[in-house]
């Protein structure tokens, strides 16, 4: 479980009372095996709040706790357990090859060399990379990069992954690819964090989905039981009577 209690972060140190803060006191759980849909308007704090989740960033005040463990406390076992990928993928590789870049994580944990080529295999696979470990990353494309970019944190086997904005760039291919893995994992007791704008893809998965506006949580609840009011809040939601 992840588990926020009146969690602030402001960026800079506001001492002139200016800054407003970037997460206003969230307090939210996400359930093992929850799939939640993080959605807002640009600068609502989305991003600012999974950063927070995994010791990415630092509260001002609140706390954050996953599996029962204060963040703060060990940043080894959230950072284990808690697999995010980046808006912008680049931000995330640490290798120049598909391969050796999605096994980084796995090799960090210690596993043995199969387990770790079977991860990297079944990861690139969820996103229809399969076969390309030995690709440079810097000759992908945009879309190619963001899949690298989501095997790797599947390969993490994480308790909890969070994907800010997976589906930038995504050919349809590769969309229901990743959608599928995630409905699986999350069956399987990984709760997941989708950062969207738009809801259309994740109307049918999500359990819940949560809207930040200023950094303060301004709905959360059941997709379907939401439509009207997530439309107001200007979240993009599937047609009614189109859903997946
Ligand atoms: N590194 C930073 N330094 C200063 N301010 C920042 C920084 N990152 C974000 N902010 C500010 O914090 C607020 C929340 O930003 P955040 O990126 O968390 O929102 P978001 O909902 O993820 O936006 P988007 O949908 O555009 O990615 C915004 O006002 C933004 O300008």
């Amino acid at each position: 479980m992840i588990e926020t209690r009146d969690l602030v972060h402001r960026y800079g140190d506001g001492e002139d009372g200016s800054a407003r803060p970037a997460v206003d006191g969230v307090s939210i759980s996400i359930d093992d095996g929850e799939f939640v849909a993080l959605a807002g308007p640009n600068g609502s704090g989305k991003t600012s709040l999974v950063r927070l989740f995994n010791g990415l960033l630092t509260p001002d005040s609140g706390s954050v706790a996953v599996n029962g463990v204060p963040v703060a406390d060990d940043l080894v076992a959230a950072r284990s357990t808690v697999a995010m990928t980046f808006q912008d993928p680049k931000d995330g590789f640490v290798a120049a090859t598909v391969g050796a870049d999605v096994a980084f994580g796995p090799e960090n944990l210690g596993l043995p060399r199969e387990t770790i080529d079977r991860r990297v295999e079944r990861a690139l696979s969820a996103v229809r990379l399969a076969g390309r470990e030995d690709d440079r990353i810097d000759r992908l494309s945009g879309g190619e990069q963001a899949r690298v970019a989501i095997a790797g944190a599947l390969a993490m086997d994480p308790d909890h992954l969070i994907l800010d904005e997976p589906f930038a760039g995504l050919d349809e291919p590769a969309r229901a690819s990743v959608l599928d893995r995630l409905a699986a994992l999350s069956a399987d007791g990984t709760s997941i964090v989708v950062v969207t704008h738009d809801l259309r893809d994740l109307f049918g998965l999500a359990d819940r989905v949560v809207v930040l506006r200023d950094g303060r949580v301004a709905l959360d609840a059941a997709p379907e039981s939401a439509r009207d009011r997530l439309a107001r809040l200007d979240v993009r939601v599937p047609v009614r009577g189109a859903d997946p």
